[in-house]
């Protein structure tokens, strides 16, 4: 059987995108997930994305990270899948889309998608990081040089670490760059290494700055090394509302692969 697939990235964290609105793909058969992400024996990509019918909304996005298995929110992929979703004709300028940390409404124009996210309020402060749930789990660590860290060796001991184990965590190094503006390196969890962006990770270091009066500003810019990024928030009493994720989603290519 062949399968017919669209790459797709976002600030460099890469997507295969299915059209799964016949509910055909074995999304049971990690192996097959984990060998269509691999950049040596597959099509290579961060995660593996279905587009799959919704009741209420327009679609339902289903992810899975390129170890295989399905995987928490992502920001980035969301954003990817909006594109797709305008690609497949399935949505114009805007929707609202389930997911599996529920509803999100987003905007796109010009490759430029708009993400709205689930709100946060439960956020852990401590001396040395500060851990969050944006859709995905996020350790934060603010640093001086971030250039020079080793985020695949760093970030795994802290992902495998206590108090996360085999749960585990992503892991952002931030350096702060103006009022308004930080960069970011993230090791991702079911990727098992550094990732040029990660969209649910930028989200949790924007909260985490503001939260530890890193910053005072609710718009924030956030470069990453595949790109930039920008978020968006409100806090209300203690909840950080209304978070809006921005930054490219582009088509790159697509083609058929036998499974
Ligand atoms: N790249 C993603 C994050 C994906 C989730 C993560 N790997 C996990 O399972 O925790 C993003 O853009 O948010």
């Amino acid at each position: 059987m062949k399968l017919h697939f669209y790459k797709y990235q976002g600030a460099g964290n890469d997507f295969i995108m299915v059209d799964n609105r016949n509910l055909s793909f074995p999304k049971i058969n990690t192996h097959l997930i984990n060998k269509l992400c691999d950049r040596r024996f597959g099509i290579g990509a961060d995660g593996l994305i279905l587009l799959e019918p919704s009741k209420n909304e327009d679609f339902t996005m289903v992810y899975f990270n390129a170890d295989g298995n399905e995987g928490s929110m992502c920001g980035n992929g969301g954003r990817c899948i909006v594109a797709f979703a305008k690609q497949l004709g399935i949505i114009t300028d805007r929707t609202t889309f389930n997911a599996v940390d529920g509803l999100h409404y987003a905007t796109i124009a010009n490759e430029i998608v708009s993400l709205k996210m689930i709100d946060v309020s439960e956020i852990k402060v401590t001396d040395s990081y500060v851990f969050l749930n944006t859709g995905s789990p996020h350790h934060v660590l603010f640093s001086k040089n971030i250039a020079k860290i080793n985020v695949k060796e760093s970030g795994a001991k802290i992902r495998y670490g206590a108090p996360y184990f085999e749960v585990g965590t992503n892991v952002n190094f931030v350096e702060k760059i103006t009022a308004n503006s930080f960069k970011v390196r993230t090791y991702e969890r079911g990727v098992e290494d550094e990732t040029l962006a990660c969209g649910t990770g930028v989200t949790a270091v924007a909260i985490a700055a503001h939260i530890t009066n890193k910053t005072n500003e609710n718009s924030i810019k956030v470069e990453v090394l595949g790109g930039d990024l920008e978020v968006s928030f409100e806090k209300v009493k203690n909840k950080y509302t209304n978070i809006f994720l921005k930054g490219p989603s582009q088509f790159v290519f697509e083609g058929k692969i036998a499974i």
